[in-house]
């Protein structure tokens, strides 16, 4: 069986003379937490318009579990399996938390329209149980104590909490985290290290997560990619990545002294 999830080869794209990917190459195996790191506008957040399906790439392939996914619409690819969330939070901000959750479910209730509208024992059923999984999914990230907050008045760590909340809604198997420790301070990067080790351990998740702080990369993955001017410079183990030359010259250097980890 070919353990890999999601395969992307030779992905690439230009925003006018700029080569913002170039010959991507990357593979997330089933059940890892795999990392792609790189300095301010390497390309990252990019890769993921490319794969989950917001940008279209001019060369290349991406294959999710199975399925050729390249140049697909982001629902469909959604629908498959493959969720994500956005390094500038996209929440609706006069709904509640709980609310926010739900919206993730959308488009997952059987019956249609009339059933809603009729408010038929099916449809009022499976309310409930998305009520019941949103509250859960709550529960793991931590923000049970906020579900009839509005989300506007948040704090922003746990504005990224509920995003992920909501990504994992939609009943995900490979989730993409765009920064997901922006803006937390220390004891929520440390909660969120474990949250994102219990999704993998216990939920059977696999992540790609893309992050600048390097204590919660060296801590929760298993592989890294490191990019450079849209090109990989690195992969392999984080060990490994973080004594290439290439990338202490590149990145790591001015911002990690070994053993920081
Ligand atoms: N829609 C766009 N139009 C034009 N240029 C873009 C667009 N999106 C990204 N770019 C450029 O492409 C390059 C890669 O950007 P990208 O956001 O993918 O980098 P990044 O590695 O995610 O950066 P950061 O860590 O700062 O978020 C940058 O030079 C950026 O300015």
């Amino acid at each position: 069986m070919n353990r890999a999830l999601l395969s992307v080869s030779g992905l690439g794209c230009s925003f006018g003379g700029l080569r913002a990917v170039d010959d991507l190459t990357l593979e997330v195996r089933r059940g890892q937490v795999a990392g792609l790191i790189g300095p301010n506008g390497a390309g990252k957040t990019t890769c993921f318009d490319l794969i989950s399906g917001r940008g279209r790439p001019d060369c290349g392939r991406a294959v999710f579990d199975g399925v050729d996914i390249t140049g697909q619409k982001a629902h469909r690819i959604n629908r498959l399996g493959l969720a994500r969330t956005f390094q500038n939070i996209r929440l609706f901000d006069e709904l509640s938390v709980r609310e926010n959750v739900l919206v993730g479910f959308h488009g997952r209730l059987r019956g249609g329209f009339f059933s809603a509208m009729l408010r038929l024992p099916g449809y009022a059923r499976q309310e409930r149980a998305m009520e019941r999984r949103a509250d859960e999914l709550l529960a793991l990230v931590g923000l049970a104590a906020q579900r009839d907050e509005r989300a506007g008045t948040m704090a922003y760590g746990q504005r990224r909490l509920l995003e992920m909340a909501r990504a994992l809604a939609t009943d995900p198997k490979l989730l993409l985290l765009d920064e997901p420790a922006a803006g937390m301070n220390h004891g929520e990067t440390a909660a969120l290290s474990v949250l994102i080790g219990r999704l993998r351990d216990k939920m059977n998740l696999t992540i790609l997560l893309i992050e600048h702080d390097m204590r919660l990369v060296m801590n929760v993955c298993d592989t890294l990619t490191v990019l450079d001017h849209g090109k990989v410079i690195a992969q392999g183990a984080p060990d490994e990545v973080r004594a290439d030359p290439r990338v202490i010259e590149a990145y790591l250097g001015p911002e990690l002294e070994l053993g920081d980890a």
